[in-house]
């Protein structure tokens, strides 16, 4: 296997296409009409490249095909969450420089709420519970620690912050005063029953997902906007049982939640991330020669590291679909 590392940087030109965000390791574009230039109104290009990040850093090393792991992965969970929600992707079929790690999707006006939920208690969640006992604004058990179930899924909302900041937490309460209580209300159902799902699925195959960040949008139409107005809405006016409330995004991947081995589940301590662990432990350790604390960027990973964290990646997703891998085709 010669790994081929897509990875300029998180978001490369691409023809007939025009960049409208670029994330840590994503990319959005719009594609352009051939004809006239125009950005098409009612489609999006999703990319993933093959960066990875860790610490709040974005490493300068890629791991090869992990766009595509988890490209095919997320497609993989819109497929087995179809009963709970419907899903923005249109087609696989995408220009050759992402094959494999992109997806059309309809263009949606997207809720303002990052939709997180919790199966298990730990980073974020647990500072906010060793602090008040709650964890957005909902009571938990006494005594839990780092790794703990949660005796279900709560959903933990936080506010979209600007690229590169943190998302900031709020209450369900602050999400009814964002989308209205109605919308607050399905996005918060939805939510728990992706993380409910994906954690009795990812179960049997020794796979826990301890949190989960999706998000949710609403096609244009439905909301009787040209497709492409981006004038303000008025969430509180939306009735989710009249129009569809789209599952958008990545859904259930190891970047947008995390993932443990079961067999190696152990409340009470940091638990090990199935894809990430090689990574931390490395860069965590003397011979990386970094220091977390020092805001320096941290250094290009040996190849060991590299093909170990690819071999996690193709792992994960073997283990959880039951496909083999293969490299840049849509499965
Ligand atoms: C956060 C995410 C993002 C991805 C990649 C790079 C930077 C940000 N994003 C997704 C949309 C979006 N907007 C309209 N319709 C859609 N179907 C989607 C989706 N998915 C806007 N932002």
């Amino acid at each position: 296997h010669v790994p081929t590392a897509h990875t300029p940087e998180a978001a490369p030109q691409l023809p007939g296409h025009e960049l409208l965000y670029s994330g840590k390791v994503r990319g959005l574009y719009a594609p352009l009409d051939p004809a006239t230039g125009q950005r098409d109104q009612e489609r999006l290009l999703l990319v993933a490249s093959d960066r990875i990040s860790a610490y709040d850093h974005v490493l300068d090393t890629p791991i090869p095909d992990k766009g595509s792991v988890l490209t095919q992965m997320s497609l993989w969970w819109f497929d087995q969450l179809a009963d709970l929600a419907p899903h923005h992707v249109i087609s696989t079929d995408v220009p050759e420089q992402v094959a494999g790690r992109a997806v059309y999707v309809r263009r949606l006006r997207m809720l303002p709420v990052e939709c997180v939920a919790r199966a298990f208690l730990t980073g974020g969640g647990l500072a906010e519970y060793a602090a008040t006992g709650t964890v957005s604004g909902v009571p938990l058990p006494e005594g839990l620690v780092d790794g703990s179930r949660l005796p279900e899924p709560v959903f933990t909302p936080s506010t979209k912050a600007p690229m590169g900041e943190h998302d900031q937490p709020i209450s369900f309460a602050e999400v009814e005063e964002l989308v209205g209580p109605r919308l607050a209300a399905r996005v918060r159902d939805l939510t728990v029953a992706i993380l409910q799902r994906g954690n009795e699925i990812a179960a049997d195959r020794g796979i826990l997902i301890a949190d989960t960040k999706v998000e949710f949008g609403i096609d244009p139409a439905q909301l009787g906007l040209g497709d492409g107005a981006d004038e303000e809405i008025d969430w509180a006016s939306v009735d989710p049982d009249v129009v569809d409330v789209v599952l958008a995004d990545e859904v259930l991947t190891p970047d947008s939640s995390r993932f443990w081995r079961a067999s190696e589940w152990a409340p009470g301590r940091t638990q090990t991330s199935y894809d990430k662990q090689v990574l931390r432990d490395w860069l965590t350790s003397p011979a990386s020669g970094w220091d977390k604390a020092s805001d320096t960027p941290p250094p290009t990973l040996p190849d060991d590291v590299v093909e170990l964290t690819r071999a996690r990646y193709v792992e994960a997703y073997e283990t959880l679909t039951g496909r083999p891998f293969t490299a840049g085709t849509p499965a």
